[in-house]
């Protein structure tokens, strides 16, 4: 038998309260960082432990697959002290993987093929649009991801078609008829989408009671962590699942719920009170995580929403260092301070993988990732792709590739059908064998097949297409700086169009990115060792460098990059939230629409306290985002922060607000240090040339090192801002 005391070891009274609460049903609610997760986890040892349950019987949802194996790893290693037991039994994963499991066990009485497959949201965007155009419905007024999306949330709603309302409005009527298309193709074809998933698995056990009260009886306790971001349908399964008998545990926050736009119901919190017999609640007041600078600003932020539970949230830990507030005046300077941070972090004995930037989308990524990689510091992008690497952004390359060298057969290949043009696989394979016949690459083999005759007209009319875009392409931009060649590139493809269509959030970033690349094109500083290239060639190998740069090893200690969605739950010594600024963060779709902003607001929480020990938030006064540069002002998130917490750090040395302790007086003076010396070799009123502005002099420095920023005024050219280091700038 264990030793029950450690097993309540390191947790306060209310959190012991939880743990070893007798079996029933409970609700934690509790801010961030005050160990709700931590709870979770020794609840399930005290239940095996000390209650006697066997691991068969719990099953713990969590909000990702990370999160699951994770939260495996620290109940292992708190019951291996405890006992012998095997965990293998137990269920520890997302709704959907755990969903997915009982349709794989139960796939005939969930109506389906043994080899069910599972269609991305992707490959749902392809078959709707398929289906729409067989169905003769047009794009325009029946816009594919408005298809998918209305299915979707039918579908978290629970809903199939006949059981939709809609004798008073044609249109819906006509919504309707689309979803009941799109899932006859999907059940004739055995595809369930990832929404399907959930309501299937709901289905099977609401048409099964069989099966449905096996389960009930093996699963005598359910656990849910972030219950907050539960929709309908996942609500309704835990419900149907629990029955009468089960015992169930759900531990969240409403202030972090930040789903709602995915369908996330807030409400399930309130709703579980009362669905389910006799819940307590528990609530827990003590913060782990965070200094009393970070709590007490993501504290008195979130005070800014209506409608919340409330909760009091303190921490008898260190007043810590104020949050660092740094207004750069672009987005390139944005990115050289995170990385000159980074480095005083380093330097002062911290550890890469304790730093994290955080972003509102994950097209802001690109900056950040070059000013890392030029600095020599390993990044990982957790949950998305590096900037070079991503689907539409190797098309736009590949295109780019072909107009700068016809025979580039990887770039062939990659876009040759991309947008769909009608040529095959048939098609491309004569192609590829020619190529190996006759030891030329696909662009000529292109004209061999053609004048050989060796294709069918159509693919020959297909592949004509091809060449002369990619000819005209190349014709046409010849003369164009090279940011108006991409931009042109892309629009004129077809990928522009093709990216527009693909509705939906996907496209929308995919979209965004594109025009990423038309900045990062513009910002393309060629170096020296490719003076002789082309720009465009030298753009070419810069990305091809970047994007074969590997991703670290697992082991290996990198800065953690991520959107501030996937950082619910984990936490981070040192964070940094950038780019918080009106528009940005919060959002231009959620500046007129006041749920939508507190659902910003409570992201900005969810950020905020990620950090354990130092957070700085960054915004940029001018900004190239998409292409386009637009002035900023801060988010009304940080005017929303205490004064006595935050430093502001501004372009002219520190501007320090407030302090309420000596000790926090200290560490902003050092903090300010790096901005107001200056060791940078350069001086007020030096003569310095530039390649492109000419002779000029200097009229202005701030910053330090890499940060360091020089205003010259050039001879008819005008005053400018120029980042030291990269400006290459020569001495007269
Ligand atoms: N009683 C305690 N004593 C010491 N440390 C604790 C205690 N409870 C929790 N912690 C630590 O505090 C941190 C936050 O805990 P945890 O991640 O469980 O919080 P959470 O409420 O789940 O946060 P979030 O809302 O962000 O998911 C963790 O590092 C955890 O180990
Ligand atoms: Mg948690």
């Amino acid at each position: 038998m264990a030793d029950i005391s450690e097993l309540l070891d390191g947790l306060n009274d209310k959190q012991r309260d939880a743990v070893a609460a007798k079996l029933g049903n409970y609700l934690v609610l509790a801010g961030a960082g005050s160990g709700k997760t931590r709870v979770l986890t020794h609840r399930i040892a005290w239940l095996v432990a000390v209650e006697g349950i066997s691991e068969g019987s719990i099953m713990a949802v969590t909000f990702t697959n990370k999160a699951a194996t994770e939260m495996r790893q620290r109940i292992q290693a708190t019951l291996a002290q405890h006992s012998q037991q095997h965990l293998f039994s137990m269920w520890v994963g997302t709704f959907h993987s755990i969903a997915h499991r009982l349709l794989r066990s139960h796939y005939a009485d969930a109506k389906l093929p043994q080899d069910f497959q599972i269609l991305d949201s992707e490959d749902q965007l392809r078959l709707v649009k398929r289906l729409l155009k067989l169905h003769n419905y047009d794009d325009k007024n029946f816009p594919p991801k408005h298809a998918c999306w209305f299915i979707n949330k039918q579908k978290d709603d629970g809903l199939r078609p006949h059981q939709i309302d809609d004798m008073h409005d044609r249109e819906t009527k006509e919504w309707v008829r689309i979803y009941q298309i799109y899932q006859e193709a999907c059940d004739r074809s055995g595809l369930v989408d990832f929404a399907e998933i959930l309501l299937r698995a709901y289905e099977l056990f609401a048409k099964n009671p069989l099966i449905l009260q096996s389960y009930q009886r093996r699963f005598s306790q359910i656990l849910v962590d972030e219950f907050q971001d539960t929709n309908t349908i996942q609500y309704a399964w835990i419900k149907l699942l629990a029955g009468k008998t089960g015992n169930v545990m759900i531990v969240g926050d409403d202030d972090q719920s930040i789903y709602g736009w995915r369908g996330a119901q807030i409400e399930n919190i309130q709703r579980f009170s009362q669905d389910f017999s006799q819940v307590q609640t528990i609530r827990l007041e003590q913060n782990y995580r965070s200094t009393g600078n970070i709590l007490q600003s993501a504290n008195q932020l979130i005070a800014n929403n209506a409608n919340r539970l409330g909760k009091n949230l303190w921490t008898s830990g260190e007043q810590g260092e104020p949050v660092g507030i740094y207004a750069a005046f672009n987005e390139l300077d944005e990115a050289l301070f995170v990385t000159s941070q980074i480095k005083i972090w380093l330097e002062n004995g911290g550890q890469l993988h304790d730093c994290a930037v955080l972003y509102r989308s994950n097209s802001q990524s690109r900056v950040l990732e070059e000013a890392l990689i030029r600095s020599d510091i390993p990044y990982r992008i957790y949950g998305g792709m590096r900037f070079f690497e991503r689907q539409e952004i190797k098309d736009a390359l590949a295109y780019l590739r072909l107009v700068n060298n016809r025979h580039d057969d990887a770039a062939f290949e990659r876009v040759i059908n991309t947008p769909a043009r009608g040529i095959g696989e048939r098609t491309l394979e004569t192609l590829r064998q020619l190529t190996r016949e006759r030891q030329i690459t696909l662009w000529q083999a292109t004209q061999v097949a053609i004048t050989d005759n060796k294709l069918a007209g159509r693919a020959v009319t297909a592949l004509l297409r091809f060449v002369e875009l990619v000819n005209s392409l190349a014709l046409e931009t010849v003369e164009m700086p090279l940011f108006v060649q991409t931009d042109f590139v892309i629009k004129h493809s077809g990928l522009y169009q093709m990216y527009e269509q693909e509705k939906g959030e996907k496209g929308e970033v995919r979209i965004e990115n594109l025009e990423e690349l038309v900045s990062a094109t513009r910002e393309f500083i060629k170096p020296a060792e490719a003076e002789e290239m082309s720009d465009l060639t030298a753009f070419l190998t810069h990305a091809s460098l970047e994007a074969g740069e590997e991703q670290a090893s697992p082991h290996q200690s990198c800065v953690q990059m991520m959107t501030l969605h996937s950082a619910k739950g984990l936490e981070f010594p040192r964070v940094f939230m950038v780019g918080v600024e009106e528009g940005i963060f919060p959002s231009k779709q959620s500046l007129f629409d006041d749920d939508r902003l507190q659902e910003e607001r409570r992201l900005a929480y969810v950020g905020i306290t990620r950090a354990k020990q130092k957070l700085t938030i960054c915004y940029a006064e001018s900004r190239r985002l998409y292409n386009t540069e637009e002035r900023h002002v801060p988010s009304r998130f940080i005017n929303e922060l205490p004064q006595q917490c935050i430093q502001t750090v501004r372009l002219r040395g520190t501007v320090t607000r407030a302090y309420n302790q000596q000790k926090v007086d200290q560490s902003a003076v050092q903090n300010s240090s790096i901005f107001e010396q200056n060791n940078s070799g350069w001086r007020k009123g030096q003569k310095v040339k530039h390649a492109k502005f000419g002779q000029g002099t200097i009229i202005n420095i701030e910053g330090a090192e890499n940060n360091t920023r020089l205003q010259i005024a050039f001879q008819g050219q005008g005053i400018k801002w120029l980042i030291a280091h990269l400006a290459k700038l020569e001495q007269v």
